[in-house]
This record gives structure tokens, sequence and C-alpha cells, in this order.
């Protein structure tokens, strides 16, 4: 399985150690197409301009998501990045759990928590020491369908 895994970037880096934590459960689970997103030595600079351009990030970021069997955002941190991600998987009619933290003390953009179908596209409040939990019952239901 190929999972797409969306954390921000350039939104901020505060929850780099949450996407470590969700990144190494879903490496249980395949292949992580996007595990530089959950590397602490990546800033909020985004990845090095010199050898990877915002054009190279983007059409490689698109060609991985349409690859992707699953998509998989931590969505507590507001990027624009991944909100756009969400949408282009979406359209792509892809498999996709976003998770986010409440006791962030954040509100969850409506146009990421009102999308939530029951179905394709899930969003699931969590707290950090339930992620493995969480992780385990969506890939438990992925194998149902
Ligand atoms: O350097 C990068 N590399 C990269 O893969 N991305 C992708 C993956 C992340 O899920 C998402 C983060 O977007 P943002 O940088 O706007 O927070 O965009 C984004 C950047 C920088 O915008």
């Amino acid at each position: 399985m190929k999972i797409y895994f969306c954390g921000s970037i350039r939104g901020g880096r505060d929850d780099v150690l949450v996407y470590r934590r969700i990144v190494k459960k879903l490496r249980s689970y395949g292949t992580v197409l996007t595990v530089h997103v959950s590397s602490t030595e990546l800033t909020d600079q985004g990845e090095d301009a010199s050898t990877a351009s915002d054009r190279f990030i983007h059409d490689r970021d698109v060609a991985w998501l349409q690859e992707s069997d699953v998509v998989v955002a931590e969505v507590t941190q507001p990027s624009l990045g991944v909100g756009y991600e969400l949408g282009r998987a979406f359209d792509m009619k892809k498999k996709i759990l976003c998770l986010f933290r409440p006791s962030s003390g954040r509100t969850l953009s409506a146009m990421i928590r009102g999308a939530d179908d029951g179905n394709r596209f899930l969003v699931r409040d969590y707290s950090e020491d339930k992620v493995e939990n969480i992780l385990e019952e969506f890939f438990e239901n992925q194998k149902k369908t």
C-alpha cells in the first residue's frame, strides 16, 4: 500500500514530533511516499530551494498523490499546502483520513471538518497518546472495503 502523509512545512513545524510518530506507525502499513514531511531536519523554509524548486515540489507531490492508495493528513497546524493536497486528493477520489488535536485550542477549518462524508473523507479528533489506535482502526477498516 502506498501512503501519502500530509503535514505542515511552511505553515510551521511545531508538530513535527507528532508527524514522526504518525509516520512511524504508517510505515507498518505500507510505503510512505512523503517521509521527508516528518524529518526534524526540515525547517519551515521547506526543502532546499537549490535542489528542489517549488514547481518541482508541487509536480512531484501531485504525482505522488495520484500514485497513493490512502492519504493521511495531520491538520492541527494550519497549512495552505496541506489544504491544497486534501482538495486535490478529494477530487482524485482517494481515501482520506484527517487527524486533528483539539487540545491545541484551535478550531479546525469548516472546509476540512465539513468535508467529512463518513466514507472516503474522514476527520478524527485525537489525543497524541491515542494516535496509533486511531490509525489501527482506520487501516483495519480499509481491509474490509
Ligand atoms: O518543501 C516542501 N515539500 C513538500 O513536500 N511540501 C508539501 C508536503 C506537505 O504535506 C505540504 C506542506 O505545505 P506547506 O509548506 O504549505 O505547509 O506540502 C511542501 C513544501 C514547502 O511548501
